[in-house]
């Protein structure tokens, strides 16, 4: 710390060093001045007694030695009485010795007779006494001869004085010594104490400030001890808030930077399909937006194509969500290898995949694409121990032409619609947006509200179609089938209603009415003679999920009477599988005695073990392979393979849409049990029915 104190005692030190070297000199000077002007009065005064005492012959001396030697002068009579009278005057005075100069500087007269003739012409005393003024000088002298012998170590104060006629002219120069040496002692004795005054009074000024400074820098050192305390204080805290700070600087980055990789993870999953890394609708859809407004400005056309997997829900529901989930991930990176670089294929959920193709020239390239696309699934899916055969419908969507510039949804909807259509015309196919598939949309949507109010109108019949026995032709059974007599649309076909229905969940109520009336019907007829050895209804599986399900049939049977040993239940493979608990759900079907049946068998992907666990009895083979044989070696080699599976597990086999007598012979051939198709009899109400079949008595 500043020390004050110190500072203080060295400048303070410094001060009174100075004041005290200056004030005494000072003081001294003054002094010498003061007694220099008091030795020269005294000196003037006797100068005038002189001159008036011994005027006449001083005067008589001064005119006289002008023009003579020394010699001449020294003896005079006038000298002598001079020099007594001179020695009578300075008797009791200070004024030790007097000489008398004539107007050439020559020594007329000195109480040391010795001096006499010499010249002191250029003495500057002597010069100025002659011009008329007074001029003193001081001097110390080792010796000097004085009236009363010779005086050593004097200090002595010589002066000029001029000598001055009646005409008021100069006439000779008095030079008067006078001893000031005990003056110059006092002075100096004064000085001496005016010094030692000096260094006392600031000594003591000094002691007395010293005093008050040590005060102040003792508060100075206890405050700066306070403040050194406070700053430490202040520097530890500001030490653990610096600590804390980069703490919580630290964890803000931390946060900060998982906050960013959360949200770039929600930025991805926002814009992504998290299952296959694909686009998902919500980026496609912001993509085709921006696309659309590029492609109106440059006059260009694009197309947005609508990929829909034909078999994905058989894999699905049969092979189980993981081996689904497997099937997509291969679906997308092999639809991906066909898809452009500029192009954009996106996964809209379930088995929809989406591609945006940009730049397009002509109809051609998009053709050339869709056929790609269908291409690309010529080739099995290995998902583990499976190898899956998969077909892809395409939609094709334009622009322009088929939506606006701001019509983004249209032109995927139209693409939709599209898709619908090429699905419509068999697996793997693709079809070009029509304005008429919309027409057809919309009447899907009416068909929707036309069939919520049908049940309730009466519109609906159950129409049987017969089974026969393969070997005998006898009627075994018959296939329950809705038909709609819509007042709006005429009679609707089940392929058309029956989706709908699935769709928007009328099926339930529908597949029960169907239940309750195939069962009344039966009954009829068995009352009435007309013994139908079995009837078969089919079963949704949202029927089956239903948990009251269970319940519904057991009301059902118990309100009509139903024998349960004569109906069949058909269900398809993919309901089956998709229904969680099938096999505890179908033993309860099988405890009451009904009969269960596997329809469109072989469209599925039925685990062998899997099957064997069912309480099945019956197997559906589907139509499609049925029309194939004669002509297609495929279709004929999995009826075969089905026929060895059915007999090796002991199931009985149905066939479905037999047409021809070639597929009749060629079925019973490989040894199906029964058969069914318009070979044998269309579905027709059951009065036809019993008019076809009743044995006439
Ligand atoms: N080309 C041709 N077709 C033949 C031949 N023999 C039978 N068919 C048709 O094949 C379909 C067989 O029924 P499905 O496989 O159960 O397929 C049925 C079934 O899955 C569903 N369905 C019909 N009625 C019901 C029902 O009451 N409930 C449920 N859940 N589905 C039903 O609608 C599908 C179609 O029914 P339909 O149009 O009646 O068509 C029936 C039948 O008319 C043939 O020799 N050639």
């Amino acid at each position: 710390m500043f020390n004050l104190s110190r500072y203080f005692s060295t400048v303070s030190f410094i001060l009174i060093v100075l004041a005290a070297g200056v004030l005494g000199p000072l003081y001294q000077t003054l002094s010498m001045h003061q007694m220099k002007g008091l030795a020269e009065s005294r000196n003037v005064a006797m100068a005038q007694v002189f001159q008036n005492s011994l005027h006449d012959p001083l005067e008589t001396l001064l005119v006289e030695s002008v023009g003579r030697n020394a010699s001449a002068v020294d003896q005079s009579d006038d000298l002598i009485s001079i020099q007594k009278s001179a020695f009578g005057l300075m008797k009791g005075t200070s004024v030790i010795q007097v000489k008398v100069y004539n107007r050439l500087g020559n020594v007329i007269f000195s109480t040391d007779a010795r001096q006499i003739g010499e010249n002191s012409l250029s003495n500057p005393g002597f010069k100025a006494a002659i011009n008329g003024s007074v001029l003193s000088e001081l001097n110390h002298r080792d010796t000097i001869d004085s009236l009363e012998g010779s005086i050593g170590n004097a200090d002595i104060l010589a002066s000029y004085v001029p000598i001055l006629g009646k005409d008021k002219s100069v006439e000779g120069v008095f030079e008067l010594y006078q001893n000031v040496t005990p003056f110059v002692g006092q002075l100096n004795s004064s000085m001496w104490w005016v010094t030692a005054g000096v260094v006392l009074v600031f000594a003591a000024l000094y002691f007395m400030q010293f005093l008050v400074v040590r005060r102040a820098q003792g508060i100075l050192e206890d405050q700066e001890g306070r403040i050194k305390a406070a700053r430490d204080t202040l520097e530890l805290q500001v030490g653990a808030r610096t600590e804390e700070l980069k703490r919580t600087n630290q964890q803000l980055e931390e946060e900060i930077s998982e906050r960013r990789q959360a949200q770039s993870k929600l930025n991805y999953l926002a814009y992504h399909d998290p299952l296959t890394g694909l686009a998902n609708r919500r980026c496609f859809i912001e993509r085709l937006d921006e696309s659309l407004r590029e492609t109106a400005k440059r006059d260009e056309r694009l197309a947005v194509l609508f990929i829909d997997l034909d078999q994905f829900k058989q894999v699905n529901d049969s092979l189980g969500h993981g081996v689904g989930d497997e099937l997509l991930v291969a679906v997308s990176s092999r639809l991906s290898e066909h898809v452009r670089l500029i192009d954009m294929l996106a996964r809209l959920g379930g088995d929809e995949f989406i591609c945006l193709m940009e730049a397009v020239r002509e109809e051609d390239e998009v053709e050339v694409l869709a056929g790609e696309i269908i291409a690309a699934f010529e080739q099995p899916f290995k998902i583990g121990d499976h190898e899956l055969f998969l077909t892809a419908s395409v939609g094709i969507s334009l622009f322009p032409g088929d939506g606006g510039s701001d019509s983004v949804l249209d032109l995927m909807r139209n693409a939709d619609s599209a898709m619908y259509r090429a699905k419509s015309l068999g697996r793997g196919n693709y079809h070009f947006y029509t304005p008429e598939m919309t027409v057809q949309a919309q009447e899907r949507i009416q068909m929707e509200n036309l069939l919520r109010r049908a049940l309730e109108n009466d519109e609906f019949r159950v129409h049987l179609q017969p089974q026969v026995d393969t070997r005998s032709g006898q009627l075994v059974g018959a296939e329950a089938l809705v038909r709609w007599e819509s007042p709006e649309l005429g009679q609707v076909m089940p392929t058309r209603f029956i989706p709908v229905a699935e769709d928007s969940g009328l099926i339930v109520g529908l597949g029960n009415w169907v239940l309750r009336e195939t069962c009344r019907q039966f009954m009829k007829w068995q009352k009435s003679g007309f013994a139908l050895p079995q009837v078969s209804v089919n079963l949704s599986v949202r029927q089956l999920e239903r948990p009251e399900f269970i319940d519904v049939l057991n009301q059902i049977l118990h309100e009509t009477g139903m024998d349960p040993t004569c109906l069949k239940l058909e269900l398809t493979e993919s309901v089956v599988m998709a229904f969680g608990d099938a096999c505890a759900l179908l033993e309860k079907l099988r405890d009451l005695g009904i009969s269960l049946a596997l329809d469109d068998f072989g469209t599925g992907y039925s685990s062998l073990s899997y099957l064997k666990m069912l309480p099945v009895q019956q197997l559906k083979i589907d139509r499609s392979f049925v029309e194939g044989i004669g002509r297609n070696t495929g279709d004929e080699a999995i009826i075969r393979t089905i026929m060895e599976l059915a007999r090796s597990m002991d199931f009985e086999v149905v066939a479905e849409g037999v047409e021809t007598a070639e597929q009749a012979s060629f079925l019973a051939g490989l040894g199906c049990q029964q058969l069914q198709g318009h070979l044998h009899g269309r579905a027709v109400d059951p009065a036809e029915f019993r008019a076809r079949w009743s044995i006439p008595e």
